[in-house]
């Protein structure tokens, strides 16, 4: 085996998925941690100005654990880097990057991937975990949560950013098809507070995985 990487919006749950899932399997957990992110609050207090910064910098993180993930044999990335993209061009729609910040990025980000698929390593993983819930429940768990910088309380202009991403995520997962996926409706299975859940998360991923294996 394989990569396993996480997908889902803000909040889905991809981080306690990681979690359980490396603990079932046996294997290690590559988180992306936002309390060391020191560009993340600047972005949220002015998304014209940091935009493009944060997009690099969330690059520069993804490429460095695709690297460390690939380098071992069993891995859970905790979000996938072809995410970043569908970020980065909403908020290039919603005005906070321009044309040529959106083509540069572009162009890096598809010479990252290219020059890891020459390489020895394949580039791709083998499974794709996606997250999906509903708006409703995006913003409970956003609020539940409680982060600072990401509450409606703090921005209200954030209700419009987390509609839209919500949104788009959909297609995205619909048109994703760079390897295996699995959808888990978060909804539906509140794997982090009830256990039965998560019971059956765990089996359904299983599942899958035996399918591509
Ligand atoms: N490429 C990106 N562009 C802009 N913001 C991003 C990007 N990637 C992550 N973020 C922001 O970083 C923060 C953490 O994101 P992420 O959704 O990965 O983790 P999370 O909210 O802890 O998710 P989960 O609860 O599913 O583990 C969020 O505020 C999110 O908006």
């Amino acid at each position: 085996m394989s990569v396993i990487v996480l997908s889902g919006t803000i909040g889905a749950g991809k981080s306690s998925l990681t979690e359980m899932l490396a603990n079932k399997l046996g294997t290690k957990a590559l988180y992306e941690s936002v309390e060391d992110n020191d560009v993340l609050p600047l972005f949220y207090s002015d998304p014209e100005k940091y935009a493009f910064l944060l997009q690099i910098y969330f690059l520069n993180k993804r490429f460095a654990s695709i690297k460390e993930a690939l380098a071992d044999d069993n891995n859970i990335l905790d979000r996938s880097i072809y995410e970043d993209s569908l970020l980065f061009h909403l908020n290039a729609d919603l005005g906070r990057a321009n044309q040529k910040e959106v083509e540069v990025y572009d162009d890096l980000l598809s010479n990252m991937l290219e020059r890891i698929s020459k390489s020895d390593i394949k580039t791709a993983p083998d499974l794709l975990i996606h997250i999906k819930v509903s708006f409703d429940k995006m913003l409970e768990r956003i609020n539940k949560r409680g982060r600072e910088f990401e509450q409606l309380d703090t921005d209200p202009s954030l209700f419009n950013y987390y509609q839209e991403l919500n949104k788009r995520y959909d297609k995205w997962y619909e048109d994703f098809d760079i390897c295996p996926k699995i959808q888990i409706d978060g909804d539906k299975y509140d794997f982090v507070e009830n256990p039965e859940d998560a019971k059956k998360v765990l089996e359904l991923i299983e599942q899958k995985l035996n399918t591509i294996r």
